[in-house]
């Protein structure tokens, strides 16, 4: 075994012990457990939580400036101290996934990974998590019944949205003239070469005009909408730099008329990283099962590993 080196001037200095981290400084974290959890998710620490009642920190701008567009943007919703600390504490504590699916047209079948890791909590409207002091507690019942639902009703395994994530909810709530989400979709762009295709978010699983509050963290990246474009219409395309802490509400016909993509990117910050949480309210089971599919999947669960800086798989 050779020794560590240490140079002369070494020898006469003090040898710096760590730091002790002050008890202050680090209160226990508490964790909220579920069976559908594929380990237990921290809660808000206090200096997150505190933070919340002040939210929203600006009033909105609305942008209606081109044809069945309209949009609230907080610019921000979250102030910087508080949205770089929710960053931090969501990627190390959720669990992602980098979903694979196969596509078929034709004769062809395609394998599709998605670009970005993805993790989704929550349940349509038609079923309910029995409310619960403690997440473990909670099952899922009929929403008009109260009656178990039958373990045959979803192909998918619903999980109840984590108390860190649900204090979210409830301030995104109050700010949307209290549209009521059922559903969490959270993405992770590690870098520029994560991406979100132009899609909209589908009418059939949440109604008709459905309101969706899209939250922004860590680095800034380019959110560009373009009209579907019905005969007779000319709209503009829209494209905003979306910065830490800022949200986007799309509502009323946007979904309908217009497609909505984060795309590839070169340089600039965004190999730090890039949370982007979505809020919805869901309104039938196949809703459930599509976010379940294309958002956990059945692969492998990825963990942020501080000591590696980035996702790894969790055992
Ligand atoms: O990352 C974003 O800002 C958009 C995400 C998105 O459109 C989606 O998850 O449906
Ligand atoms: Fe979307």
């Amino acid at each position: 075994m050779t020794m560590a080196k240490r140079t002369l001037e070494s020898f006469y200095k003090p040898i710096s012990k760590p730091k002790k981290p002050r008890i202050e400084d680090t209160p226990p974290s508490s964790y909220s457990r579920h069976p559908s959890y594929p380990f237990p998710i921290a809660d808000l620490p206090p200096s997150i939580a505190n933070a919340l009642p002040d939210l929203p920190a600006t009033t909105p701008r609305r942008i209606t400036n081109q044809p069945h567009l309209d949009l609230l943007y907080y610019q921000p919703f979250i102030p910087p101290t508080t949205a770089r600390e929710l960053f931090h504490f969501l990627r190390r504590e959720l669990p992602f996934y980098r979903v694979q699916y196969t596509i078929r047209r034709g004769s062809t079948t395609t394998q599709i990974t998605t670009p970005r890791f993805t993790t989704v909590f929550g349940v349509d409207d038609t079923s309910i998590f029995t409310p619960s002091p403690n997440t473990s507690n909670s099952t899922l019942v009929d929403s008009k019944t109260h009656t178990p639902i039958p373990s045959t009703k979803y192909k998918s395994t619903p999980r109840p949205i984590p108390p860190c994530l649900d204090a979210l909810r409830h301030r995104v709530e109050a700010a949307t003239d209290g549209t009521a989400y059922n559903f969490c979709l959270v993405n992770y762009y590690a870098s520029g070469d994560d991406s979100i295709a132009y899609h909209s978010d589908d009418e059939r699983f949440l109604g008709p005009n459905p309101c969706i509050a899209s939250l922004s963290l860590g680095a800034k990246r380019d959110f560009l909408m373009k009209h579907k474009l019905t005969e007779g219409v000319e709209a503009a395309p829209v494209k905003m730099s979306l910065a830490e802490g800022d949200m986007v509400v799309m509502r009323g016909e946007t979904q309908a008329n217009w497609l909505h993509s984060v795309p590839k990117r070169r340089g600039g910050e965004a190999w730090q990283g890039r949370i982007n949480i979505t809020f919805r309210r869901g309104v039938v089971p196949a809703g459930t099962e599509n976010y379940y599919r294309y958002n956990v999947g059945e692969g492998r669960v990825y963990r942020w590993s501080e000591e590696e800086e980035r996702m790894v798989e969790s055992c």
